[in-house]
């Protein structure tokens, strides 16, 4: 099974959508996510559910397999909470529009599930190291359509606009050893502008990206993988480093940079 400190991919699905799910067990996605949220329509929603759990019991996805729930807020909630919680599927379930540690505590201890928690309101951002500190939560994930929502910010706002809410995103997430995944690039026939994005959310520290479409998996999968210029700078590191401050290749470097190069060797599987 992967590990989840490796994903670097992770598709979202209307689990309303049944072709889309026959897809998924077909393709490379480090993590399938089955939504009931925001893709599926109302009118669809108890189908879906019936559909996500049906799924999961099935199996056959290549990694990871995730339920996005709906919110604490809306009618659907307590129903799928207790439903998929009886079936007992699903390696993680996401929780949109995370706020506060003390409901995301309670909901994990009700599924028996890690959760992904959604970092996409104002208070979820100024909420968010708690929120990835709390029981239950194995990472967070930005949701920067409805952030943008949330802060009115004007159609085509540059991504600079959620710059505070990225970082305290990453910030949150490393504090409490969690993992942090970069929110959907929208634009679907735009595959420079999605690659400029992956590369952006990796120098920003996230482990990967959230996607909505298949053509975005291999780009992900490799933009968020170290590069093979960086493997060997890495292994170069480790064999040359004694320990102790010292030189390599024109640049200090310490202990802390050779832990850095060895798990990166790790994330690539070296
Ligand atoms: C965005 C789409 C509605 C586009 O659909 P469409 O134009 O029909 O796609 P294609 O014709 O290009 O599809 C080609 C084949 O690929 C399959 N497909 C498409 N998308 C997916 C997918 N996500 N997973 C698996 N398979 C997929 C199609 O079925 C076709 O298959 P076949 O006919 O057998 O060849 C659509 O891509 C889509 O629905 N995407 C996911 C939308 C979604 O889940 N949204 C929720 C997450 S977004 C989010 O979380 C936002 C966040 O909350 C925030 O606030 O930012
Ligand atoms: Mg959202």
């Amino acid at each position: 099974m992967t590990d989840l400190a490796f994903v670097r991919s992770a598709l979202f699905l209307p689990a309303s959508n049944a072709r889309a799910i026959a897809k998924a067990r077909t393709l490379a996605a480090d993590l399938v996510i089955l939504d009931l949220e925001d893709a599926v329509p109302e009118e669809a929603k108890e189908d879906a559910l019936y559909a996500a759990i049906a799924a999961a019991e099935e199996g056959g996805f290549p990694g990871l397999l995730a339920i996005r729930i709906n919110g604490s807020g809306t009618r659907w909630h307590k129903h799928e909470v207790s439903l998929i919680a009886e079936a007992g599927v699903a390696d993680l379930i996401v929780v949109p529009k995370a706020e506060s540690a003390k409901g995301i505590a309670a909901l994990a201890a009700n599924l028996e599930r890690p959760l992904l928690a959604m970092i996409e309101t104002p208070a979820g951002v100024l909420n968010a190291t708690a929120v990835a500190a709390a029981q239950g939560v194995a990472g967070l994930i930005v949701g920067p359509n409805d952030l943008a929502a949330g802060l009115r910010l004007p159609e085509g706002a540059p991504r600079a606009s959620l710059s505070y809410a990225l970082q305290a995103v990453v910030l949150a997430a490393r504090a409490a050893g969690v993992i942090a995944l970069d929110g959907v690039w929208n634009r679907l026939d735009d595959a420079d502008g999605f690659a400029t994005e992956c590369r952006d959310g990796r120098l920003l520290g996230f482990d990967g990206k959230t996607l909505i479409h298949p053509s975005q998996i291999e780009p992900c999968n490799r933009l968020f993988a170290p590069d093979e210029a960086e493997l060997e700078e890495a292994g170069a590191l480790i064999a040359a480093a004694t320990g102790g401050a010292e030189r390599f290749r024109g640049r200090m470097v310490e202990t802390l940079h050779v832990e850095a190069a060895k798990r990166l060797l790790a994330r690539a599987g070296r």
